[in-house]
């Protein structure tokens, strides 16, 4: 089973990630995971930390000389702004006398709508909201990028490839008619300012974070994932967690400030008629092909072998300029919230982080149908199964108990 767990505080020392489960054989290398934490770093509207601060990643445990061994990999992303925090996020006990005046240390009790601030006070116990955004922040979204390059890496052995890009920006949308991206856009995707596969939708969508800029506003948006070269068969109808919809909806949701996620044309196929709402089948030599891709890749809670599509919805950054009325915790007074510094649109960077998620969902699913130690085994399984799909006009493998296939209920049955 291929399993990650994330650690590690916003303004902390560092963060980490641990991925178990991933086969022997996997190249990856700390350029790999820099070059994809760089990615993460892109976009038009992203604040001034992402200037400043550098990841510094380190492959800990678990790769040696370029190759996964099979054992957990351990990666470290160093916070190259730790030494101005090293105070103030200090894990043993420090003299009182030391934090004294630091800016830096000064109670949060102005929590922010929109951002975990005052739940978290409520929930954990905390008089200010230090404690509680230095995990909330989506500064941890750097270590999933990290694991989720190794998912990538893992699964482009196999010819499976993951691509994400902007679709929406507030309320500019790529119109519907643009081509779906794919693995090979990557390159002029991350050259975008938005990651936006249409240059003119580009344009429009740095003309509204300009505006919302000015306006000291922030804003949301959406993003879509394509992976293209899944079998038939990820995930499962027989039980709800099984589900690979499912799965992805739970990892894509798991990101910070995304609200709603949708597979293939998502909530626009609940305004169509069924007869417009479906993938056609037609046969193929000895293969079905699908007339469409409305459902973006999954039925049945399966993967049906044409390329996946699944978008995420991202609320505007809770960190408005134009600060949001809020309630001050120490005094209990009326108040504004607090800001000092924030994305005004973070879509493009969730973009990346949502395909890492993704990645991780393939890879794990992937891994459960195809098993293995290493990436050479995995791949026999794998080639092992498509081989032995079965063709049209033959005898399908598994019947009813007495052979006969089972009869639909008469009001279903053909006139
Ligand atoms: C890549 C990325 C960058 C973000 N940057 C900021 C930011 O600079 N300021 C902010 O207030 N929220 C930012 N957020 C959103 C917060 O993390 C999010 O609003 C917060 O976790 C609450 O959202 P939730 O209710 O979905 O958990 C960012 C989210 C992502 C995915
Ligand atoms: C640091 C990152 O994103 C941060 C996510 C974030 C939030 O509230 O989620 C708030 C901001 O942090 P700060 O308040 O320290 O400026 C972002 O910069 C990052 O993505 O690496």
């Amino acid at each position: 089973m291929l399993r990650w767990l994330t650690s590690g505080e916003s303004h902390g020392r560092s963060l980490v990630g641990i991925l178990e489960g991933l086969p022997a054989g996997v190249p990856v290398s700390t350029e790999d995971v820099q070059a994809a934490l760089a990615r993460r770093r892109l976009g038009y509207g992203r604040g001034a930390r992402m200037k400043f601060e550098q990841d510094q990643v380190s492959l800990l445990a678990g790769v040696r000389h370029g190759l996964t061994l099979g054992a957990p990999v351990t990666i470290e992303v160093g916070n190259t702004e730790w030494p101005k925090w090293e105070k103030v996020m200090a894990p043993d006990p420090i003299d009182p006398a030391e934090l004294e005046g630091l800016a830096r240390n000064a109670p949060l009790t102005r929590p922010r709508p929109g951002h975990a601030d005052y739940t978290g006070m409520q929930k954990y116990g905390f008089s200010e909201a230090r404690p509680v955004l230095e995990r909330a922040s989506a500064r941890e979204t750097a270590t999933r990028v990290a694991l989720g390059t190794l998912a990538q890496q893992f699964l482009a052995q196999l010819d499976i490839t993951t691509v994400s890009h902007t679709t929406a920006v507030g309320p500019v949308e790529v119109p519907e008619d643009v081509e779906t991206p794919s693995a090979a856009d990557v390159e002029r995707l991350d050259a975008d300012p938005l990651r936006c596969t249409d240059p003119a939708t580009s344009e429009r969508m740095v003309a509204e974070v300009d505006d919302a800029h000015k306006a000291g506003e922030t804003l949301g948006g959406s993003v879509e994932v394509v992976v293209d070269g899944l079998p038939p068969g990820l995930g499962s109808y027989v039980h709800w967690d099984r589900r690979l919809d499912s799965r992805l909806a739970g990892a894509l949701m798991g990101i910070q400030a995304i609200k709603g996620v949708e597979l293939g044309d998502g909530f626009r196929t609940t305004r169509r008629r069924g007869s417009a709402a479906h993938d056609e089948m037609e046969p193929d030599g000895e293969e079905v092909r699908r007339s469409s891709n409305r459902a973006g890749g999954v039925e049945g809670g399966m993967s049906i072998g044409t390329p996946l599509r699944v978008r995420a919805g991202m609320k505007p950054i809770a960190t408005v300029p134009k600060s949001l009325r809020t309630v001050d915790t120490a005094t209990g007074e009326a108040a504004t919230a607090h800001h000092q510094r924030s994305d005004v649109c973070a879509v493009p960077a969730a973009g990346v982080v949502a395909e890492a998620m993704v990645a991780l969902v393939i890879a794990q699913a992937v891994l459960e149908k195809f098993g293995g130690d290493s990436v050479a085994e995995v791949r026999r399984n794998l080639e092992g199964y498509k081989q032995n799909l079965p063709r049209l006009g033959e005898e399908p493998g598994v019947a009813g108990a007495d052979g006969d296939p089972l009869q639909a209920p008469a009001a279903m049955q053909d006139e």
